[in-house]
């Protein structure tokens, strides 16, 4: 139980409805209680008068007609306070549920790049939907039910002891097992649950996958393959199903075969007993009554204590990632302004997870309003560079500072504010055109949103699409071409107005004309902003202030376009080859 010890503070949260819930579940068993007294006191009044026939039937009708009331009254009542019980219990429940989903997700948030490394997407949607399920069952049918038993147990069977004792103890003697036998069920069905889940998501993930890849599956003409390996993973499934199916039918018929066996014990021994005159016919009435409103309860102990393990499970893989502190750290919240000087000096960096030594003792400096290109085979760390300057990962061999200063002086968020990022695989949401580009600036006006749509060449094209800027993109809506994806990536970047822009070859999916278009935007609308271009073409370094060109990790070469041009080396190679290139 020590990992649901979390939850403690939202019960503390929550004391007040949870103690109205408690008191109104209290209140539900005690009427419930009453109906079987007024039913074998109902049995005993038609039983006197049959045996004795000493009262008049009038009398007889006027006792029962009370009774009856008083059975109704006591229903209705118990119903009500149920309804209520419910209404505290589960809504509570339900808030907590929505709660620590909220507490999670912030966490995700909060954590770092790394994070997202180390552990699968499905894992981190799973707790935070599929565990945060189980850990709602315990918050709200869990906790309902063993305040209803409890309560139920000690207001029933202290009233069955007083009516006969010995008859109290046959009656539950079977209880315990019937609990355990539930509890062992319950684990099975559960366990069988989870494997049609795990089943269900791997039919899923692999329909997605499908679907995605269609383009791919049909032109390699696999779709009896595919259609093949559909149906094996669906059998799977099926086996799954019936698995759990199998088990299931066991649980209301060992549920009758348990309440039968309790009602042939009281009818037995209770039988014996008023025939020796200990008791009355209708105690013995009242006592079935009980048993069958006992069993549930007793049953649901091991429906819960399963339950319970079930949600310990999830609460501790929940905590697991809710323990996990950010690699990086924002340690400055004061307001900290940049102006946009970034300096390397002799900085190493090594990816932990690979072990990858991406960059090797860099030093470069570039002043606010220049721009830097960095050119470099795939893989010599470009990307790299451009990730440390967002902070998204820490160095801890050499420095890397922002204005002169440490980058980890800087407040993090004010930092990642006056950084527009364009990433190399231009991510978009599938969310309309207008709100892809605001999410660089949320309170950007209309205007903006055209003007940066304008400086990155992609105006004309969505002004071509009939919604326009209202244009849904992705799965609801149309796909975007790789170059206007790239486009939209860099309006998003140009909007938010930065002090530093970062483009990660993203001008790689667009022809050399356009390419010169936003080069040129860009050059009008970056002079006071530092810009770094990573890129594989010379056209998009050329009119750099400064080239830097990367291998391996290492920079081989810098200086401006014409210096380089002039000397030997990869910056020429490259130069002269995508020169032929242009002229064949
Ligand atoms: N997140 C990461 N985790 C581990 N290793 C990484 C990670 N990102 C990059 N690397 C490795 O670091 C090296 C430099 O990668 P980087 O992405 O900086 O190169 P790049 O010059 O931008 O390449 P490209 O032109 O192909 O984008 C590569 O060997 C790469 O495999």
């Amino acid at each position: 139980m020590k990992a649901l010890q979390h939850l403690n503070k939202y019960f503390l949260f929550y004391k007040w409805p949870l103690l109205l819930g408690l008191i109104i579940t209290v209140a539900a068993r005690i009427f419930a209680v009453y109906v079987p007294q007024y039913i074998g006191s109902s049995t005993d009044i038609i039983k006197n008068y049959l045996e004795n026939n000493t009262t008049s039937i009038a009398e007889v009708r006027e006792a029962l007609v009370i009774n009856i009331a008083f059975i109704l009254g006591a229903t209705l009542l118990s119903a009500l306070l149920t309804f209520l019980m419910r209404q505290t219990f589960i809504v509570v429940s339900r808030r907590i549920e929505f709660d620590l989903k909220n507490e999670i997700y912030q966490q995700y948030q909060n954590l770092s790049l790394d994070f997202y490394k180390k552990n699968r997407t499905g894992d981190l949607m799973s707790r935070i939907s599929e565990d945060v399920s189980k850990v709602r069952a315990y918050l709200g049918p869990a906790i309902m039910n063993t305040v209803s038993t409890i309560t139920m147990f000690i207001v029933v069977i202290a009233y069955m002891i007083s009516k006969a004792p010995m008859l109290t103890l046959y009656t539950v003697a079977p209880f315990p097992i019937l609990s355990y036998a539930i509890y062992k069920l319950s684990r099975s069905i559960n366990q069988r649950s989870s494997m049609v889940q795990l089943y269900l998501s791997k039919l899923s993930t692999f329909t997605q996958e499908a679907f995605s890849g269609i383009s791919v599956i049909k032109s390699y003409g696999l779709e009896k393959e595919n259609n093949n390996s559909f149906i094996a993973l669906s059998n799977a499934s099926k086996e799954k199903n019936i698995d759990l199916v199998k088990i299931q039918s066991f649980f209301f018929p060992l549920m009758a075969l348990l309440i039968g066996g309790s009602n042939i014990l009281v009818i037995f021994i209770g039988g014996k007993q008023v025939i020796n005159g200990n008791i009355e016919l209708g105690v013995v009435v009242e006592f079935l009554l009980y048993v069958n409103m006992l069993t549930w309860p007793v049953a649901s102990v091991g429906w819960i204590a399963d339950m319970v393990q079930r949600a310990e499970a999830s609460q501790e893989r929940i905590n697991q990632f809710l323990q996990e502190k950010p690699s990086i750290v924002n340690k400055e919240k004061g307001h900290t302004p940049i102006h946009g000087k970034i300096s390397f000096n002799n900085l190493n960096f090594t990816y932990e997870d690979t072990n990858i030594h991406a960059l090797k003792n860099i030093s470069f400096s570039i002043n606010t309003g220049e721009t830097l290109a960095i050119i470099g085979k795939t893989g010599s760390g470009k990307s790299t560079i451009l990730e440390l300057i967002g902070r998204l990962y820490d160095v801890p061999d050499g420095e890397l500072l922002i204005d002169d200063k440490p980058i980890t002086t800087f407040n993090l968020n004010e930092l990642r504010k006056a950084i527009g990022y364009v990433p190399q695989d231009a991510f978009l949401f599938s969310d309309s055109i207008k709100n892809n580009i605001l999410f660089g600036k949320a309170d950007a006006t209309k205007a903006e949103m055209i003007q940066a749509a304008k400086n990155a060449a992609v105006h004309n094209n969505i002004s071509n699409f009939k919604n326009g800027y209202e244009t849904v993109l992705g799965e609801r809506g149309i796909t975007l071409s790789g170059g206007q994806k790239q486009r939209v990536s860099i309006a998003r970047a140009i909007i938010k107005d930065p002090e530093i822009l970062l483009f990660d070859d993203c001008l790689s999916a667009v022809d050399t004309e356009t390419e010169e278009e936003i080069l040129n935007n860009l050059h009008r609308i970056s002079k006071n902003k530092t810009t770094i271009i990573v890129s594989h073409r010379i056209s998009s370094a050329k009119n750099a202030d400064k080239i830097i060109v990367l291998e391996d990790g290492n920079i081989i070469q810098q200086g401006t376009h014409n210096q380089l041009i002039n000397k030997k080396g990869y910056y020429q190679e490259l130069y002269i080859k995508q020169l032929s290139e242009k002229e064949h």
